[in-house]
């Protein structure tokens, strides 16, 4: 992640922030980013729970560079993992620029969605409501489900859109655009693509360190992304590294001989291949990174708060 402003081409004002992505599984959201960000950073998929990077996608419009984060596991969260996050992932929306709520029109307002609707109208930030799927459902419903969703939450914006069909999707961009706060670029402009990969990547690889260690370890512990190479021959070289606090949890996740970083190593590359659906050459390093957990700028770069400056 970048440590200097990036370079961005505009000579006058920039700005740049978070939009917090909140909806039920399957709502749409990575189709919706998909077309926002107009390239493919995230995988599209009828599973429930595909997705776990935290960054989604960068959308830059008319100088402002618009970050958007998922919140994972927010709805009825199952795993262990998922519910220890959920905290975070309201922490992290929380912090966020705007919330943007995707419901998926065809199911409307069901439990979940009321549920999180509660939550929102308590979070003082800027909320957008998109009711998504409209391309499937009667009109007289979209308008009813808008008017109850305003009547408990008071939206700055509201749109109804097909993230599939591109229909009302053009005028996001220019909205969210007008609410960014000033500010320099935090990613250079070329990192669209390969940047959600790289967080998706390290989710893996953090998922499979946690399946077989969450006893022994902090839930602190991170994994980062420090390259991810696409290489001539089509197969991709991708380097992370594991962090944790102390010298003893080195010792345990590499395991004897380095056998438990390298069954982590074997289950996270099969799984990286198949999404980045490339051979993948997966190096991992453990290091010891003291604090770590007192440093805000390491959970900005993992995305899971946004302290400001
Ligand atoms: N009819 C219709 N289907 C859509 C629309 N947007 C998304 N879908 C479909 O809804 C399903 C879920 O879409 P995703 O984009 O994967 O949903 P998601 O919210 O990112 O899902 P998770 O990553 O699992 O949380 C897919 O089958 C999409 O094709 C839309 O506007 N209209």
């Amino acid at each position: 992640m970048p440590e200097e402003p990036a370079e961005t081409g505009y000579e006058g004002v920039t700005r740049c922030g978070f939009v917090a992505l909140v909806g039920a599984p399957n709502a749409g959201k990575s189709t919706l980013v998909n077309r926002l960000v107009g390239v493919k950073v995230s995988i599209v998929s009828h599973k429930v729970q595909t997705t776990r990077a935290l960054i989604r996608g960068l959308l830059i419009h008319d100088g402002a560079q618009i970050v958007f984060v998922d919140t994972p596991g927010i709805f009825a969260p199952k795993r262990r993992l998922d519910r220890a996050m959920v905290s975070t992932a309201w922490g992290g929306a929380a912090d966020a620029d705007v919330i943007a709520l995707l419901i998926d029109a065809k199911k409307g307002l069901d439990d979940d969605n009321l549920a999180i609707l509660d939550k929102l109208a308590e979070t003082p930030r800027r909320k957008l409501l998109i009711l998504n799927k409209i391309d499937s459902v009667a009109r007289e419903k979209l308008l009813g489900m808008a008017q109850e969703a305003a009547a408990r939450v008071s939206f700055d914006r509201i749109f109804m859109v097909s993230a599939k069909t591109g229909d009302g999707v053009s005028d996001i961009p220019a909205w969210l655009a007008d609410e960014m706060p000033l500010g320099p670029w935090l990613y250079p402009a070329d990192d669209v693509s390969d940047l959600p990969m790289r967080a998706l990547a390290a989710e893996i690889t953090r998922e499979k360190l946690f399946a077989r260690l969450h006893d022994e370890l902090p839930y602190a512990s991170t994994v980062e992304t420090e390259k991810w190479e696409a290489r001539a021959d089509g197969s991709v070289r991708v380097e992370q590294t594991i962090y944790v606090e102390r010298e003893s949890q080195k010792r345990i996740v590499i395991g004897k001989g380095g056998q438990t970083v390298k069954a982590i190593s074997t289950e996270a590359r099969k799984e990286i291949s198949e999404i980045a659906e490339a051979t993948v050459h997966l190096f991992l390093f453990v290091k010891v990174r003291e604090n770590w957990g007192d440093d805000p700028e390491r959970y900005r770069e993992m995305g899971l708060e946004f302290p400001r400056s």
